[in-house]
């Protein structure tokens, strides 16, 4: 099956930004199909990208290959209650849920059916722009077609990166499925530091984003390490070192070591409390 059709339920933040970046990779809409519980968002991906959109789930994903599970945790129990009896064994199950296992989708998609295929995966907003990242895990029933086709859905709005064990998804939703708003946390205060500094606020905010541009593209497209290209920035004695200092004073580096397993064990927490 080499065009997949693609169900999406909860059209959300994340199903946007993944249906925009298979749209833009060429998905043909009459493949895609969203459901959402309120008609707002439905309207605007329906009238952005001309798909079909339900407000009944299981209408949408009748005759899918691939349901992408894209509501928030905490609603994740209910919808696949809802749709257990619609959907038949062999389709794929791909949830983007923070902190939802592949034991918890089992039990509540597949009471008295078949184990189910699953992809449990982290995903990131920059998928839009088609550079997002992700890190995927397929539980055993998923056979290598569906993985190729799981690895095809991610990979057209992004890097896509197979786990070896499930709960290493606690660690990427740390790094990079919360990671672009540590970014956007660090621009507006570069943008306030500067405005402080005395420059116009819209002066600071485009010097701030461009240099995130700039310092991301680079240690994307170089082959030193981060360390090496900071190294190349900081001249002895000069500017960058005092603010460098400044932030090592601060505690910078366990502090964010602290953000991210905080973050990490709010995955864990919410796989815990919503397994129940
Ligand atoms: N926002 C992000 O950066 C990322 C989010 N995620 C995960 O993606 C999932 C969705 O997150 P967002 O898109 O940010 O949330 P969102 O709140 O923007 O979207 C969820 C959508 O589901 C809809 N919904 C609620 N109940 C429903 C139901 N019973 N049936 C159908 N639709 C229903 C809501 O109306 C909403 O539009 C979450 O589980 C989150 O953990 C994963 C990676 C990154
Ligand atoms: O904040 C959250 O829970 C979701 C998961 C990763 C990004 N946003």
């Amino acid at each position: 099956m080499s065009n997949p059709r693609i169900a999406f339920v909860g059209a959300g933040n994340m199903t946007a930004s993944l249906i925009g970046g298979l749209r833009a990779q060429g998905v043909a809409a009459d493949a895609i199909r969203a459901s959402n519980r309120s008609t707002e968002k439905l309207e605007r991906l329906a009238s952005e990208h001309g798909i079909a959109t339900f407000t009944d789930n299981a209408e949408a994903v009748a005759g899918a290959d691939i349901v992408v599970l894209a509501v928030k945790p905490q609603v994740m129990q209910a919808v696949c209650r809802e749709l257990a009896a619609q959907l038949p064994d062999q389709t794929l199950i791909v949830s983007i849920a923070a902190g939802i296992t592949c034991a918890s989708l089992q039990r509540w998609l597949g009471a008295g059916t078949a184990a189910r295929a699953i992809v449990r995966c982290m995903p990131n907003t920059p998928s839009l722009l088609r550079q997002g990242v992700s890190g995927l895990y397929a539980n055993a029933q998923v056979n290598a077609e569906q993985r190729r086709q799981a690895e095809q859905l991610l990979s057209a709005v992004g890097l896509a990166l197979w786990l070896d064990a499930e709960q290493q998804l606690d660690a990427v939703t740390a790094v990079s499925g919360s990671g672009p708003a540590y970014f956007f946390l660090l621009l507006e205060a570069m943008t306030a530091a500067g405005e402080r500094l005395g420059l116009p606020r819209e002066t600071a905010a485009l010097l701030a984003r461009q240099t995130a541009l700039g310092a991301a593209r680079m240690a994307c497209e170089s082959a030193l390490e981060a360390s090496e290209l900071r190294r190349r920035v900081t001249s002895p004695n000069g500017t960058t070192e005092a603010a460098i200092k400044t932030f090592q004073a601060g505690g910078f580096e366990p502090l964010v070591q602290q953000a991210l397993s905080a973050a990490a064990a709010r995955s864990a927490e919410l796989a815990e409390q919503l397994s129940k």
